[in-house]
């Protein structure tokens, strides 16, 4: 589905991530952890498409991002749901319109059964309505992966989901990434949290990968 070869990424002459390898198959569930700065964000921008690579290849669905023009990029993009570290919605908006962005941008409709259920399976079924000013920091985090998840992607990357949230909500939010997992998506998450990532095991089988120096391995066992 998306596959980085040898690629890296420079925001200015020094090199920030170089000779990265990944696949992430269909249906797998891969955490990336790393210290901070590391370039955890800008390795998930690169498998989204926002940044492409200074050298080497990510292949998103079977096409170059390199080589991708705005219509084509666009197009990849509806396959990849984006939890953004930062959730950004509109304030001025109920949390079922910022919901339905996506899906008003491409020009696309659901009924508001199907918008029922999905504020219903993240549990924000009766906050519906209030301005996102007016939720937690975990129910704005379910509100993004609501976001996320209404064009029905393929792939589910999210970038520290379960930042600033407690214990009991960050479980919470794990478990419905899980659940979309069972469903057949591909699932990253980029998370400093390695309790979560132990707290996964029983859900999910999850390959966990490390970011630092600017490469990616396999986390030790020790997780
Ligand atoms: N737009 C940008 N322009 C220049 N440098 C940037 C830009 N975005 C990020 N950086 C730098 O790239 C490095 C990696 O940033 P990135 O956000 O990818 O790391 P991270 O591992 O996600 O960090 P954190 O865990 O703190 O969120 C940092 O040194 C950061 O300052």
């Amino acid at each position: 589905m998306i596959e980085l070869s040898g690629a890296a990424y420079s925001y200015g002459r020094s090199g920030l991530l170089s000779g990265l390898d990944l696949t992430l198959a269909p249906g797998s569930f891969h955490f990336l952890t790393g210290p901070s700065g590391a370039g955890k964000t800008t390795l998930l921008k690169l498998c989204y498409g926002e940044l492409k690579p200074t050298e080497g290849q990510v292949n998103a669905f079977g096409s170059d991002t390199r080589k991708l023009g705005r219509d084509g990029l666009a197009r990849m993009r509806r396959r990849v749901g984006v939890v953004h570290q930062d959730c950004q919605f509109l304030d001025h908006l109920p949390i079922a319109e910022n919901v339905l962005l996506p899906l008003q941008v491409s020009g696309q409709e659901i009924g508001r059964d199907h918008l029922d259920q999905l504020l219903g399976w993240v549990g924000l079924g009766h906050r519906a309505d209030a301005l996102p000013q007016q939720l937690s920091g975990g129910e704005r985090q379910r509100a993004a992966l609501a976001r996320a998840v209404i064009m029905d992607p393929d792939i589910l990357i999210a970038d520290e989901p379960t930042g600033n949230i407690d214990w009991e909500m960050s479980q919470r939010i794990l478990t419905l990434m899980a659940e979309l997992n069972r469903m057949g998506k591909t699932v990253l998450i980029a998370t400093h949290d390695l309790a979560l990532i132990r707290a996964a095991k029983p859900m999910v089988s999850a390959r966990v990968l490390r970011l630092a120096g600017g490469t990616l391995a396999a986390a030790g066992a020790g997780l």
